[in-house]
């Protein structure tokens, strides 16, 4: 069996906490079963490493390993990209397509961000986990596969199953054995061991001097809190290293670049904090932001108008988009009319001219989906970058807690989520 030591050294592991050990070994005992693990963590403490450990080592390291984000899937397709469709399943579908599950048969996958599955993805996994039966969508005929599931979260699973969110049964098939990553603030023993490798990594990477840090600034940085833990350090250590012009660090030039709420206990009054956008740089930030997310919900009930034809239906299902995007419902009678006008200027054609040329544009119609979220892509940088220090800041305020963060943008935490990964934040 590896060592624990030679393991961190092939996957590029580095600390020596030993809760980071044990997390480790328990990987490499696991590993040569079939067992589901669940890797549980804080975000960006190193779950990601787990799972390849546990199928390099396993006796399906020839097959294929699969890592799945799903809280970065769209809803509407999750089921499709994990299980597959047959052709026609639905708009878009011209063609069937194999779901993660059949192309990793014999294999691993990795279902990251476990606890972002939508309820009707629980209880399709549930049945793989219990007999490896799936079924593709649109189709009816089961199939079988044999995968071994390693699922990651960081958020509190018993909150999730308590709220409903997440199903009990699917939990404890998953967790049959669960590892635990522990947080950067509760590993200070590795904090600057971590530093001086990223510090040395980046000094490579840009051709410079390795920064260092004086006493005093390595005391800072262990005493930080980290809410963003390994890659919130990574991120503080490429900074310093492009921008510092001194190589040596005190503690007075580091506290510049650690952000503010890294240093503060995690309990200030995220309500004090609420919609504080102290200056007008930051209103127009959020204004442009708000601006952008509304065209991006107008393009979605737009193509949700194109391919469905049917306003009413989409009237009904989509009275939360319309009212976050025109403040009113259907509802309100004396808006009717309005809201009517509004769909018109759409000019969405008759589902009838639609279905002429169905093929083609259900292709059309498919990849407008399938950028539906990369159009935010095709904007300019600038005001990508203005999005990223709002949601920077957000973040900061709410001392990285993606629910209240996600409130205040007036941005789904699914979406939110996404851009946290997109951007690397
Ligand atoms: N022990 C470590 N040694 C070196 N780099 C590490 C270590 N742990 C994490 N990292 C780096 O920190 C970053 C975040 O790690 P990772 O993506 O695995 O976190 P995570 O726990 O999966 O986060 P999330 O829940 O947000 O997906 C990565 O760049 C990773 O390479």
């Amino acid at each position: 069996m590896e060592s624990v030591q030679a393991i961190k050294q092939r996957f590029g592991i580095i600390g020596n906490n030993i809760a980071l050990n044990r997390s480790i070994e328990k990987s490499i005992q696991v590993a040569p079963t079939d067992i589901s693990v669940l890797v549980s963590g804080e975000s960006g403490v190193g779950k990601e490493s787990l799972p390849k450990i546990i199928h390099s080592l396993s006796h399906r390291k020839h097959n294929k390993y699969i890592a799945v984000n799903c809280g970065a899937i769209p809803e509407g397709t999750i089921d499709s990209e994990l299980f597959g469709h047959e052709k026609g399943a639905f708009t878009g579908a011209s063609q069937a397509r194999d779901g993660y599950f059949q192309v990793a048969d014999g294999g691993t996958i990795f279902l990251d961000e476990v606890g972002e599955l939508p309820l009707t993805t629980q209880v399709r996994l549930l049945r793989v986990l219990e007999n490896g039966e799936f079924i593709r969508v649109g189709s009816s005929k089961v199939q079988k596969t044999n995968v071994r599931i390693v699922a990651a979260t960081n958020v509190n699973m018993h909150e999730a199953i308590q709220k409903n969110k997440f199903r009990e049964d699917l939990y404890y098939r998953l967790s049959t054995i669960e590892i635990h990553l522990p947080p950067l603030r509760d590993r200070k023993d590795d904090i600057h061991l971590l530093f001086r490798k990223f510090a040395s990594d980046f000094a490579t990477k840009y051709k410079m001097p390795t920064v260092r840090l004086t006493s005093s600034a390595q005391q800072m940085l262990e005493n930080c809190h980290w809410p963003g833990n390994i890659r919130q350090l990574k991120n503080v250590a490429e900074q310093i290293s492009v921008l510092e012009k001194e190589r040596e660090l005190d503690a007075d030039r580091l506290r510049e670049y650690i952000p503010k709420t890294s240093n503060l206990p995690s309990v200030i009054k995220a309500e004090k904090a609420k919609n504080d956008f102290s200056n007008e740089r930051e209103i127009l930030y959020k204004v442009l932001f708000d601006m952008k997310s509304d065209l991006n919900d107008l393009k979605k009930l737009t193509l949700e108008l194109l391919s469905n034809g049917n306003t009413e239906k989409v009237k009904d299902e989509q009275e939360n988009l319309i009212k976050k995007i025109y403040g009113k419902t259907k509802e309100s009678q004396d808006t009717e009319d309005d809201f009517d006008e509004r769909l018109e200027v759409l000019q969405i054609p008759e589902k009838s001219s639609i279905e002429e040329d169905e093929d083609e544009i259900s292709i059309e119609r498919a990849s407008s989906y399938d950028f539906a979220e990369d159009v935010e892509e095709e904007e300019t940088l600038s005001l990508q970058e203005k999005e990223v220090e709002l949601i920077k800041k957000s973040l900061e305020r709410y001392h990285g807690k993606r629910k209240p963060a996600a409130e205040e943008l007036g941005i789904s935490e699914r979406t939110l989520y996404r851009k946290i990964k997109q951007y690397d934040l």
